[in-house]
């Protein structure tokens, strides 16, 4: 067979008939503009690429006439999910979107399109470089070390496997030429180069997954140093609505970019150093054959330009679809933990039939995303594998035969051959054809590494996103979208003085003191919910040490609202709020909230132990705290302070509430905020509780509905639900045999009804008329009682 293949060599030289000088010189300038065009092509494609959707960009602007065309088109939504928060929001608000106006909507809905649409141009690019700059904050860091270990075994695996080929080729070499001790030799030499190989091949996957959680630590602290400030945990759900599960972002959407980006680096790396390296040791080669093969160079690098090309236009946009993926798993994800924490309240229910239909339409969705892909994957894998397996290999084997069927014939190299130089083509076949393999399998990674390209826009685009929320949100600047955003327009709202809206959010201009003097006083707040509605225009109360107010009005009036303002939960978005600082002010909502971790930190809530010791306080204060609440029994019960249970199932509803009301007393702030606090426990210990809050000198602020509570308070702020309120000083007493008399009215006339209808009966059985069903209406008017009801006859009765 090699002499065959030396033959065929021998006639096409003849047939050929050119002098090896010109070939030689030719064959130059065309390895030039291979190279060239395979570093310059990807250049190219890339600014394209970035003028084309630059392109694209503005054409959509302008044609985004239909908010809800470009709604469907630019968040790759399906019908349920556009119609969902659509619902969502006309439930939650109880207000009429219709008031949107086209603009407004279409504005909202580009905005949203920028943060939907991965894809590899500019927009990724920015935010890669962002976020790199989060992974590696400086030059002389660990990661900055992780990678440069990283490229030094890249580099040193591409030269290893060049050396394993030309071995190879050596041992094949001394096989043809029946040469048993230069064989032995070599063998032993390859099975010594195995060892460093093996450990490499080892190492950079090691270093690659070092490097990803370098990477996601990195991303990690940033994302929760911006989560924790300014309370941004509450807000981004609470005030902001543009990033739908934040605990899927922190937590998967970071380990997926972190593992994409170390891996593409390597992905990408390493077969770019072996194609650089393979290309001139084939060069080198071929050389040594007294050819070069730039006829197969060419054919190589028109293939992988050929290729690329036909690969990138034909790739579906795998970016979108992966963001789209992870969304969906992220809402899988939420639907799941909602029922976890709502399990007891959905068991009493009843309510698994609905919480499974919710559960699996939404596993249904993210299914059917997943099926999208793994279609468009399976015809671009064989499309890629077509290209890159078979079209390329058949290229190989042409550049590999070039140079021996061109190149001038050896029939003695330097190792003293007398075999017609058939044992140095051999070596060098087997030497080329190894390292074409090698190389073959570089740059399918590399074509391949577009697809991998594409998905990391998507990850980056979340990851992206969610800092740029976590930023805004920390600063104070939210956004609602508009599917959940109600304007001022809705009917509900009150003009608010000197309040400018911006896409249907007020500025925030209102000013916030805070002084230690133990004043509380609000100026002309408005209090305005998340969704904008303006729920009270404006609020003026000063309350003053000694003063102890009740707030009271209908369901949905603004109650705890004012509460959330107080504690800078909420934004003041005009006026001017003087208050403690916020450790002065203690919130105690109607479900107190049980933390993980031991009894004695379910008293010491939000403190530490260490915060308990350096406050000077012990377990025995803690007990006393305990009794003040009637609570002291509990640890015994639980097996002493340093017991660690789910205290959220372990402590009953008023246990629970009675562990929040001690909290204040380990706390002592100058002001309790009492949201509903004690409405599971029983009035006496109640009574016990407010008493001895007043005793430590805390000021209340208490909504509630118990009238017994009232004899603690000082003041009573009333609102009337309309977005009115009034402030007057408390006279319990007063108010008490108000309230009686009002019982009282209450219950007499519970009877009224039924003694009309017996009266009613009464009239038409005796066919006479009655004075009482006439009575006056509340407009002044005479009752239409009597005209309702058909009387018989209300003509007296003739002789
Ligand atoms: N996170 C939120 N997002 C949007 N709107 C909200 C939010 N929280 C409360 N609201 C709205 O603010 C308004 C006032 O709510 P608030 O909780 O202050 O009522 P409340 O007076 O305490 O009522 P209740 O006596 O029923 O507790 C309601 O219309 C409510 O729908």
């Amino acid at each position: 067979m090699v002499n065959s293949m030396s033959k065929l060599i021998h006639r096409t030289a003849e047939k050929a008939n050119v002098p090896p000088e010109v070939i030689t010189r030719g064959m130059t300038v065309a390895i030039l503009a291979v190279y060239a065009l395979r570093i310059g092509y990807p250049i190219l494609c890339s600014s394209l690429t970035i003028v084309g959707n630059k392109a694209r960009e503005a054409q959509e602007k302008i044609s985004s006439t239909s908010p809800i065309r470009s709604l469907e088109r630019n968040q790759l939504l399906t019908d349920e999910d556009v119609e969902q928060p659509l619902k969502t929001f006309e439930k939650k608000s109880r207000k009429d979107s219709k008031s949107l106006t086209i603009q407004e909507l279409t504005d909202g809905l580009t905005k949203q399109k920028l943060h939907l649409s991965p894809a590899f141009n500019k927009q990724f690019l920015l935010q890669l470089v962002k976020l790199i700059r989060i992974m590696i904050p400086k030059v002389h860091s660990v990661e900055m070390g992780l990678l440069g270990l990283h490229t030094l075994s890249l580099v040193t695996r591409s030269f290893l496997s060049i050396y394993v080929a030309r071995l190879e080729g050596h041992v094949v070499k001394n096989i043809v030429r029946k040469d048993i001790m230069k064989f032995a030799l070599q063998l032993s030499k390859w099975l010594l180069v195995a060892i460093p190989a093996t450990f490499i091949n080892s190492l950079i996957r090691f270093l690659e997954s070092q490097l990803a959680l370098a990477f996601r630590t990195r991303l990690v602290r940033h994302a929760y140093d911006l989560y924790f400030k300014n309370q941004t945990y509450y807000r981004v759900s609470n005030l902001d609505g543009r990033l739908e599960n934040a605990d899927h972002c922190l937590t998967d959407d970071i380990t997926t970019f972190s593992q994409s980006v170390a891996h593409l680096y390597s992905h990408i790396t390493k077969p770019f150093l072996d194609v650089v390296i393979i290309n001139f040791t084939l060069l080198k080669m071929a050389r040594s054959m007294g050819s070069f093969s730039v006829a197969g160079n060419v054919l190589g690098g028109a293939m992988v330009s050929l290729t690329g090309h036909i690969l990138r236009k034909l790739s579906p946009k795998f970016g979108k679809l992966v963001a789209e993926e992870e969304k969906r798993k992220g809402y899988l994800r939420f639907i799941h933990s909602r029922l976890i924490a709502n399990s007891e309240e959905i068991a009493f229910y009843g309510g698994h039939e609905v919480e499974l239909t919710m559960l699996q339409r939404s596993y249904r969705s993210l299914a059917r995303q997943m099926n999208l892909i793994f279609n468009k994957r399976l015809y671009y894998v064989m499309l890629e594998q077509f290209l890159m397996k078979y079209c390329w290999s058949a290229v190989g084997m042409i550049i590999i035969s070039l140079p021996v069927l061109t190149g001038k014939q050896q029939t003695e190299n330097g190792d003293g051959d007398k075999d017609d130089g058939v044992s140095t083509r051999t070596q060098y076949m087997t030497t080329a054809k190894n390292i074409l393999i090698a190389g073959a399998d570089a740059v399918e990674r590399l074509m391949s590494s577009y697809k991998e390209v594409t998905e990391l826009a998507g990850y980056t685009s979340r990851v992206s996103k969610m800092f740029t929320v976590f930023e805004d949100v920390s600063q104070g600047k939210y956004q609602r979208t508009l599917a959940t955003l109600n304007t001022r327009e809705s009917k509900k709202s009150f003009k608010v003085q000197g309040l400018t809206f911006i896409n249907g959010m007020p500025e925030i201009k209102g000013t916030v003191i805070e002084r230690e003097d133990g004043i509380l006083k609000l100026e002309h707040v408005p209090i305005i919910t998340p969704n904008c509605d303006v729920v009270v225009p404006d609020l003026s109360f000063t309350m003053t040490k000694g003063m102890h107010l009740l707030i009271t009005g209908p369901n949905g009036c603004g109650k705890s609202s004012l509460f959330r303002i107080l504690r800078g939960l909420w934004p003041t978005y005009a006026g001017r709020l003087v208050r403690p600082p916020t450790g002065q002010m203690f919130y105690i909502p109607q479900r107190p909230y049980m933390s993980l971790g031991t009894l004695r930190d379910q008293v010491i809530y939000p403190d530490t132990v260490k915060d308990m010791k350096k406050k000077g306080l012990t377990d025995k204060d803690l007990a006393s705290i305990l009794a003040i609440v009637n609570l002291q029994s509990i640890i015994t019960r639980e097996g002493g302070w340093d017991a660690i249970g789910d205290w959220k199932d372990i402590l009953s509803g008023g246990e629970k509430q009675r562990m929040g009301v001690a909290r204040l007393f380990y706390h002592r702030p100058q002001f309790a905020l009492l949201d509903e606090c004690t409405s599971a426990v029983s009035i006496d210990v109640e009574s016990k509780m407010y008493q001895a809050i007043k005793d430590f000198d805390i000021s209340l602020l208490t909504i509630t509905h118990r009238p017994s509570l009232w004899q603690f308070h000082t003041h009573l702020l009333q609102f009337d639900g309309e977005g009115s309120w009034h402030l007057e000083p408390l006279d319990t007493n007063t108010r008490l045999s108000l309230r009686e008399e009002k019982e009282r009215l209450e219950a007499q006339l519970t009877g009224v009804p039924q003694m009309e209808g017996r009266l009613q009966e009464l009239c038409t059985l005796l066919g006479e008329d009655s004075v009482v069903l006439r009575r006056p209406s509340a407009d002044g008017t005479e009752d239409s009682l009597q005209e309702k009801t058909p009387v018989a006859n209300t003509e007296p009765l003739s002789d």
